[in-house]
């Protein structure tokens, strides 16, 4: 019950509506146990009329009041029984909401590298099946507890003063139903845990193969998948039916118990009625009802158990996330503006999850307003450089400064929201092309929207959509082509006029002429912004004011066009060949 402590806090939260819930739980209860007095006392009734100890009379009229209260009694116990459900069971409903958010919310704050260890499969599971099952320990497990208790306290108050020694006989079948109830919920669980790992396997097949669709049909691989599928489906099968084994044991266990305990009501009432034991015949009856009555509530404890345990288990695996602390902290508290001078000064970083050393010894300076552009073969280190400037990881050796102060003495909102980011692989969401761009800047006008992808050179592709700015981009809507889509990420960074533009690589599937012209736009959009553009190609880099060539995490080369070309090293060969490529 350790790691269910963290829901005492919503169960304060909600604790006005939880009272009444609880309270309208025992009203609930106190009249459905109505029901066996009165027919308990109905047949009495009848039994005196028939030996003659009453008048016709007072049969009828008692044999009516005792009518009118039995429908009473069910007619209070439904309406309460059904307030009950709209109490508790909505507590868990807003229980689980808050849950949710409060586990989204601190996703949303931890680091890069969380993401990176921990499978997103996972995590979508704690926020899902995970608080689902935490909710039926804070909704359905409190209810059918109180309904247990209650019935059991009212009940063994009326059948201990009706017969004390058919009370105990009565009873003693029940825990053994209780205990077998909860093995029974046990193995139920477990098995269901299995058909849902299974059914989450059968859906990230096929979710795979219909993603993977254009390279499964042009390898002809379609027969191979369908083998596959049904090999996975029929395990799948197996696995329900293994299930529905179990469960089919629950109902007819039950009903084996119930028929033992009336057995014994009859058996040993009737023996104790007719020695005298026992006074009236309607004893016997009321006995019969409350055996019913109880077995339910009594079969709830084994599954309320069961769900507790479960519950515990979901809650620890949603607190070692909860627990786990963002690696990167905002330490300032207050906003920093923040103007744009970037200085790393002899930087090394290593990956924490696969030792590589991406960065040795890096320095270069950038004052506010000026381009940097970072060449380097593949896996050099280039986009480290830009996530270490978003502070997406902490440097380990040097420093890097911002504006002359230390990175991580930003205010981490603050340092984000100067930064517009254009990542390698663009990623777009599925929604509206222009949603997609005000991403960038949520208070956009259609016209910034607008001048923002003319800038970056997307502007006359979008309009030759059937709903241009407003075409649905992703899984049901249309597919841009890689080119098109570095480019509305490009106006996505844009639009948001940040004091630093991060561009990395997000060139490359654009041809040299639309590079061009979107260079010559960002040359006038970036006047005074710091910039940084990370690339394969000399086109991009020659009218920077300092360029950086990267060799596995070193600076190997550093000054301007001018002054590389002289130096005769990787950036002159580098442009020399392309000159030649763009040539042919
Ligand atoms: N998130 C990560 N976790 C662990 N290692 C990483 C991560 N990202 C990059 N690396 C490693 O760090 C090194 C530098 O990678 P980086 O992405 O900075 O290179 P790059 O110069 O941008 O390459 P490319 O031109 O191919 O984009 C590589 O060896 C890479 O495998």
């Amino acid at each position: 019950m350790k790691a269910l402590k963290h829901l005492n806090k919503y169960f304060y939260k909600y604790r006005y509506r939880l009272i009444v819930g609880i309270i309208i739980t025992i009203v609930a209860k106190i009249f459905a146990l109505f029901t066996p007095r009165l027919v308990g006392a109905s047949i009495n009734v009848v039994s005196d009329r028939l030996s003659g100890k009453i008048t016709e009379e007072v049969f009828r009229s008692e044999l009516m009041i005792n009518i009118l209260f039995l429908i009473g009694a069910a007619v209070v116990a439904g309406v309460f029984t059904f307030l009950m459900r709209q109490t508790i069971i909505n507590v868990s409903r807003y229980i689980e909401y808050d849950l949710k958010n409060e586990i989204y919310k601190h996703y949303q704050i931890l680091s890069l590298s969380f993401y990176k260890s921990n499978r997103t499969g996972d995590l979508m599971n704690r926020i899902s099946e995970d608080v689902g099952k935490v909710r039926m320990y804070a909704g359905p497990a409190i209810m059918y507890t109180m309904n247990t208790i209650t019935l059991f306290v009212v009940a063994l108050i009326y059948m201990i003063s009706a017969a004390p020694l058919l009370t105990l006989y009565t009873l003693l079948p029940l825990p053994i139903l209780s205990v077998a109830i909860y093995y029974l919920s046990r193995l139920i669980n477990k098995r269901s845990t299995i058909v849902q790992q299974s059914l989450s396997t059968l859906s990230t097949y096929s979710q795979e193969t219909f993603s993977g669709i254009t390279v499964i049909k042009s390898y002809g691989i379609e027969p191979r998948t369908y083998v596959e599928f049904e090999q996975l489906s029929a395990e799948n099968r197996q696995k329900q039916i293994n299930l529905t084994k179990v469960q089919a044991f629950f109902f007819p266990m039950m009903i084996l118990l119930i028929g033992i305990s009336n057995l014994i009501v009859v058996y040993i009432g009737g023996m104790q009625y007719m020695s005298g034991e026992i006074e009236q015949i309607g004893t016997i009856a009321e006995f019969i009802i409350y055996v019913n009555m109880l077995t339910w509530p009594v079969a709830t404890i084994g599954w309320v158990t069961s769900i507790v345990q479960e519950a515990e288990a979901s809650q620890e695996r949603i607190n070692e996330f909860l627990d786990t602390e963002p690696e990167i902290k905002n330490t300032a508290l207050d906003l920093t503006p923040i103007k744009g001078d970037i200085e790393f000064k002899n930087v090394s970083f290593t990956y924490p999850d696969t030792n590589i050393e991406a960065l040795k010894d890096v320095s270069f300076k950038l004052k506010s307003g000026e381009t940097l552009a970072i060449l380097g073969k593949t896996g050099s280190g280039k986009s480290t450089i830009l996530d270490l400037i978003g502070r997406l990881y902490d440097i380990d050796k040097g420093s890097l400064l911002i504006d002359n102060t230390k990175i991580s003495e930003l205010n981490l909102y603050s340092l984000r929201e100067s930064i517009g980011y254009v990542p390698q692989e663009a990623f777009l969401f599925s929604d509206s092309i222009k949603n997609n761009i005000k991403f960038g800047k949520e208070d956009a006008t259609d016209e910034e929207v607008i001048a923002a992808a003319k800038n970056a050179k997307v502007h006359k592709n979008i309009i030759n959509f059937n709903k241009g700015y407003d075409t649905v981009l992703g899984e049901r809507g249309i597919t841009l082509s890689g080119g098109q889509k570095q480019r509305v990420s490009i106006a996505r960074a844009i639009i948001k006029k940040p004091d630093i533009l991060l561009f990395d690589d997000c060139l490359s599937a654009v041809d040299t002429e639309t590079e061009e012209k979107i260079l010559n736009n960002l040359v006038k959009l970036t006047k005074d912004k710091t910039t940084i553009i990370v690339s394969h190609r000399v086109s991009s880099a020659k009218n920077a004011d300092q360029i950086i060539v990267l060799d596995d995490g070193r600076v190997i080369e550093s000054g301007n066009h001018e002054s590389l070309i002289n130096s005769k090293g990787y950036y002159q060969e580098l442009y020399t060949k392309q000159l030649s490529e763009k040539e042919k």
